[in-house]
């Protein structure tokens, strides 16, 4: 299961990710009784190359499942031949630490993030939501356009990307709809559900164009220092995490907003915090290695039955 080709074979739907991750972010979000160990991830920087690598390990006991991801993250990479984002995760036998899978990480990565943001917009989308704007065109911008438009019925779908030749492409190469925008806040203007999928240092996302009781998934600028959305639109929606420790640690948008964060999107999952969809609310995304660990799971049984 080296190569994402093989891997993406296994995800003939990608909502089959959605039940298994709910159950993952409500254990996650019950403390020891979840039986979920993943401690904060550890990123070493490569100062030299604008890079960084992330080791992700966790264990989910509801799972019996044992995994590490391996991620590295390079930002304005001159290299363009290889993505931004290369990911690798090891899965073992938790009776006794064998290793049993060498699994494409990739298209892991870029499915479970684009299901959780789908869970978070499940429960947090206005009532009505016809118009969903997706800022960035690289690959979670594709993995998220495939699942939100499996999931729920836009009638449109705005994109905007820095580059606006590679917005064209994202256009041209998705099965449905996409309008390609000339600038954020025309992408922005008037969405019910907005993505960010850039690899964004400073903010492209600002409040005063965001419509009173829109969604947002704030899925980049995983590092303190880098920011996707502005304090604006941080200290005025209601906010949801992955990750309190996560968020409180790695988040720029959120450490450096001061903004008080309402809830773990496990906790929703679970009801023991409300959903306040009409409200305005981010869901702002880290990544959790116990969603690669599920992930990654599916991927193994399902090959291990058609082996
Ligand atoms: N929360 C999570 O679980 C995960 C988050 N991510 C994050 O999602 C974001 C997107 O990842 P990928 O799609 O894999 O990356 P990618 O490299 O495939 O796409 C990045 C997009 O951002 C645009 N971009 C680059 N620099 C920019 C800037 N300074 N301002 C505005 N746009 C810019 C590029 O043109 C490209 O369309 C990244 O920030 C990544 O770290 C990735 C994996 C998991
Ligand atoms: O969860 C992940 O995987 C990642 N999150 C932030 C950026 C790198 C990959």
């Amino acid at each position: 299961l080296g190569e994402g080709s093989k891997v993406e074979k296994h995800f003939p739907s990608a909502s089959l990710l959605i039940p298994p991750l709910e159950t993952a972010l409500a254990n996650f979000s019950s403390g020891p009784e979840g039986g979920v160990v993943q401690p904060l991830r550890t990123v070493v920087p490569v100062e030299k190359y604008n890079g960084f690598l992330g080791v992700m390990p966790a264990y989910s006991a509801v799972d019996d499942a044992l995994t590490t991801k391996l991620v590295t993250f390079y930002e304005n990479m001159k290299d363009t031949s290889v993505p931004s984002h290369q990911a690798t995760v090891f899965l073992f036998d938790p009776r006794n630490g064998t290793l049993k899978a060498v699994i494409d990480g990739t298209v892991i990565t870029a499915k479970r993030t684009a299901a959780v943001s789908a869970i978070a917009t499940k429960f947090l989308k206005p009532a009505v939501a016809d118009v969903l704007c997706i800022l960035g065109a690289g690959v979670q911008a594709h993995s998220h356009y495939e699942i939100f438009t499996e999931l729920f019925s836009f009638k449109e779908v705005k994109i905007w990307n820095r580059s606006r030749e590679k917005a064209e492409t994202f256009a041209q190469s998705v099965k449905g709809p996409a309008q390609v925008c000339s600038s954020a806040q025309e992408a922005v203007t008037g969405a019910d559900v907005i993505i960010t999928v850039t690899m964004a240092t400073t903010p492209i996302l600002f409040g005063s164009w965001v419509k009173s009781g829109a969604h947002i998934n704030a899925v980049g600028a995983s590092r303190p220092d880098w920011r996707e959305l502005d304090d604006d639109v941080m200290r005025n929606s209601v906010l949801y995490v992955d990750s309190r420790e996560a968020a409180l640690t790695e988040s720029g948008d959120v450490i450096l907003s001061g903004a008080e964060i309402f809830a773990e999107l496990g906790e929703v999952v679970k009801g023991t915090k409300p959903a306040l969809s009409e409200k305005t609310t981010v869901f702002k995304s880290l990544g959790m290695a116990i969603e690669d660990t599920v992930a990654a799971k599916l991927v193994f049984d399902s090959w291990s039955s058609s082996n």
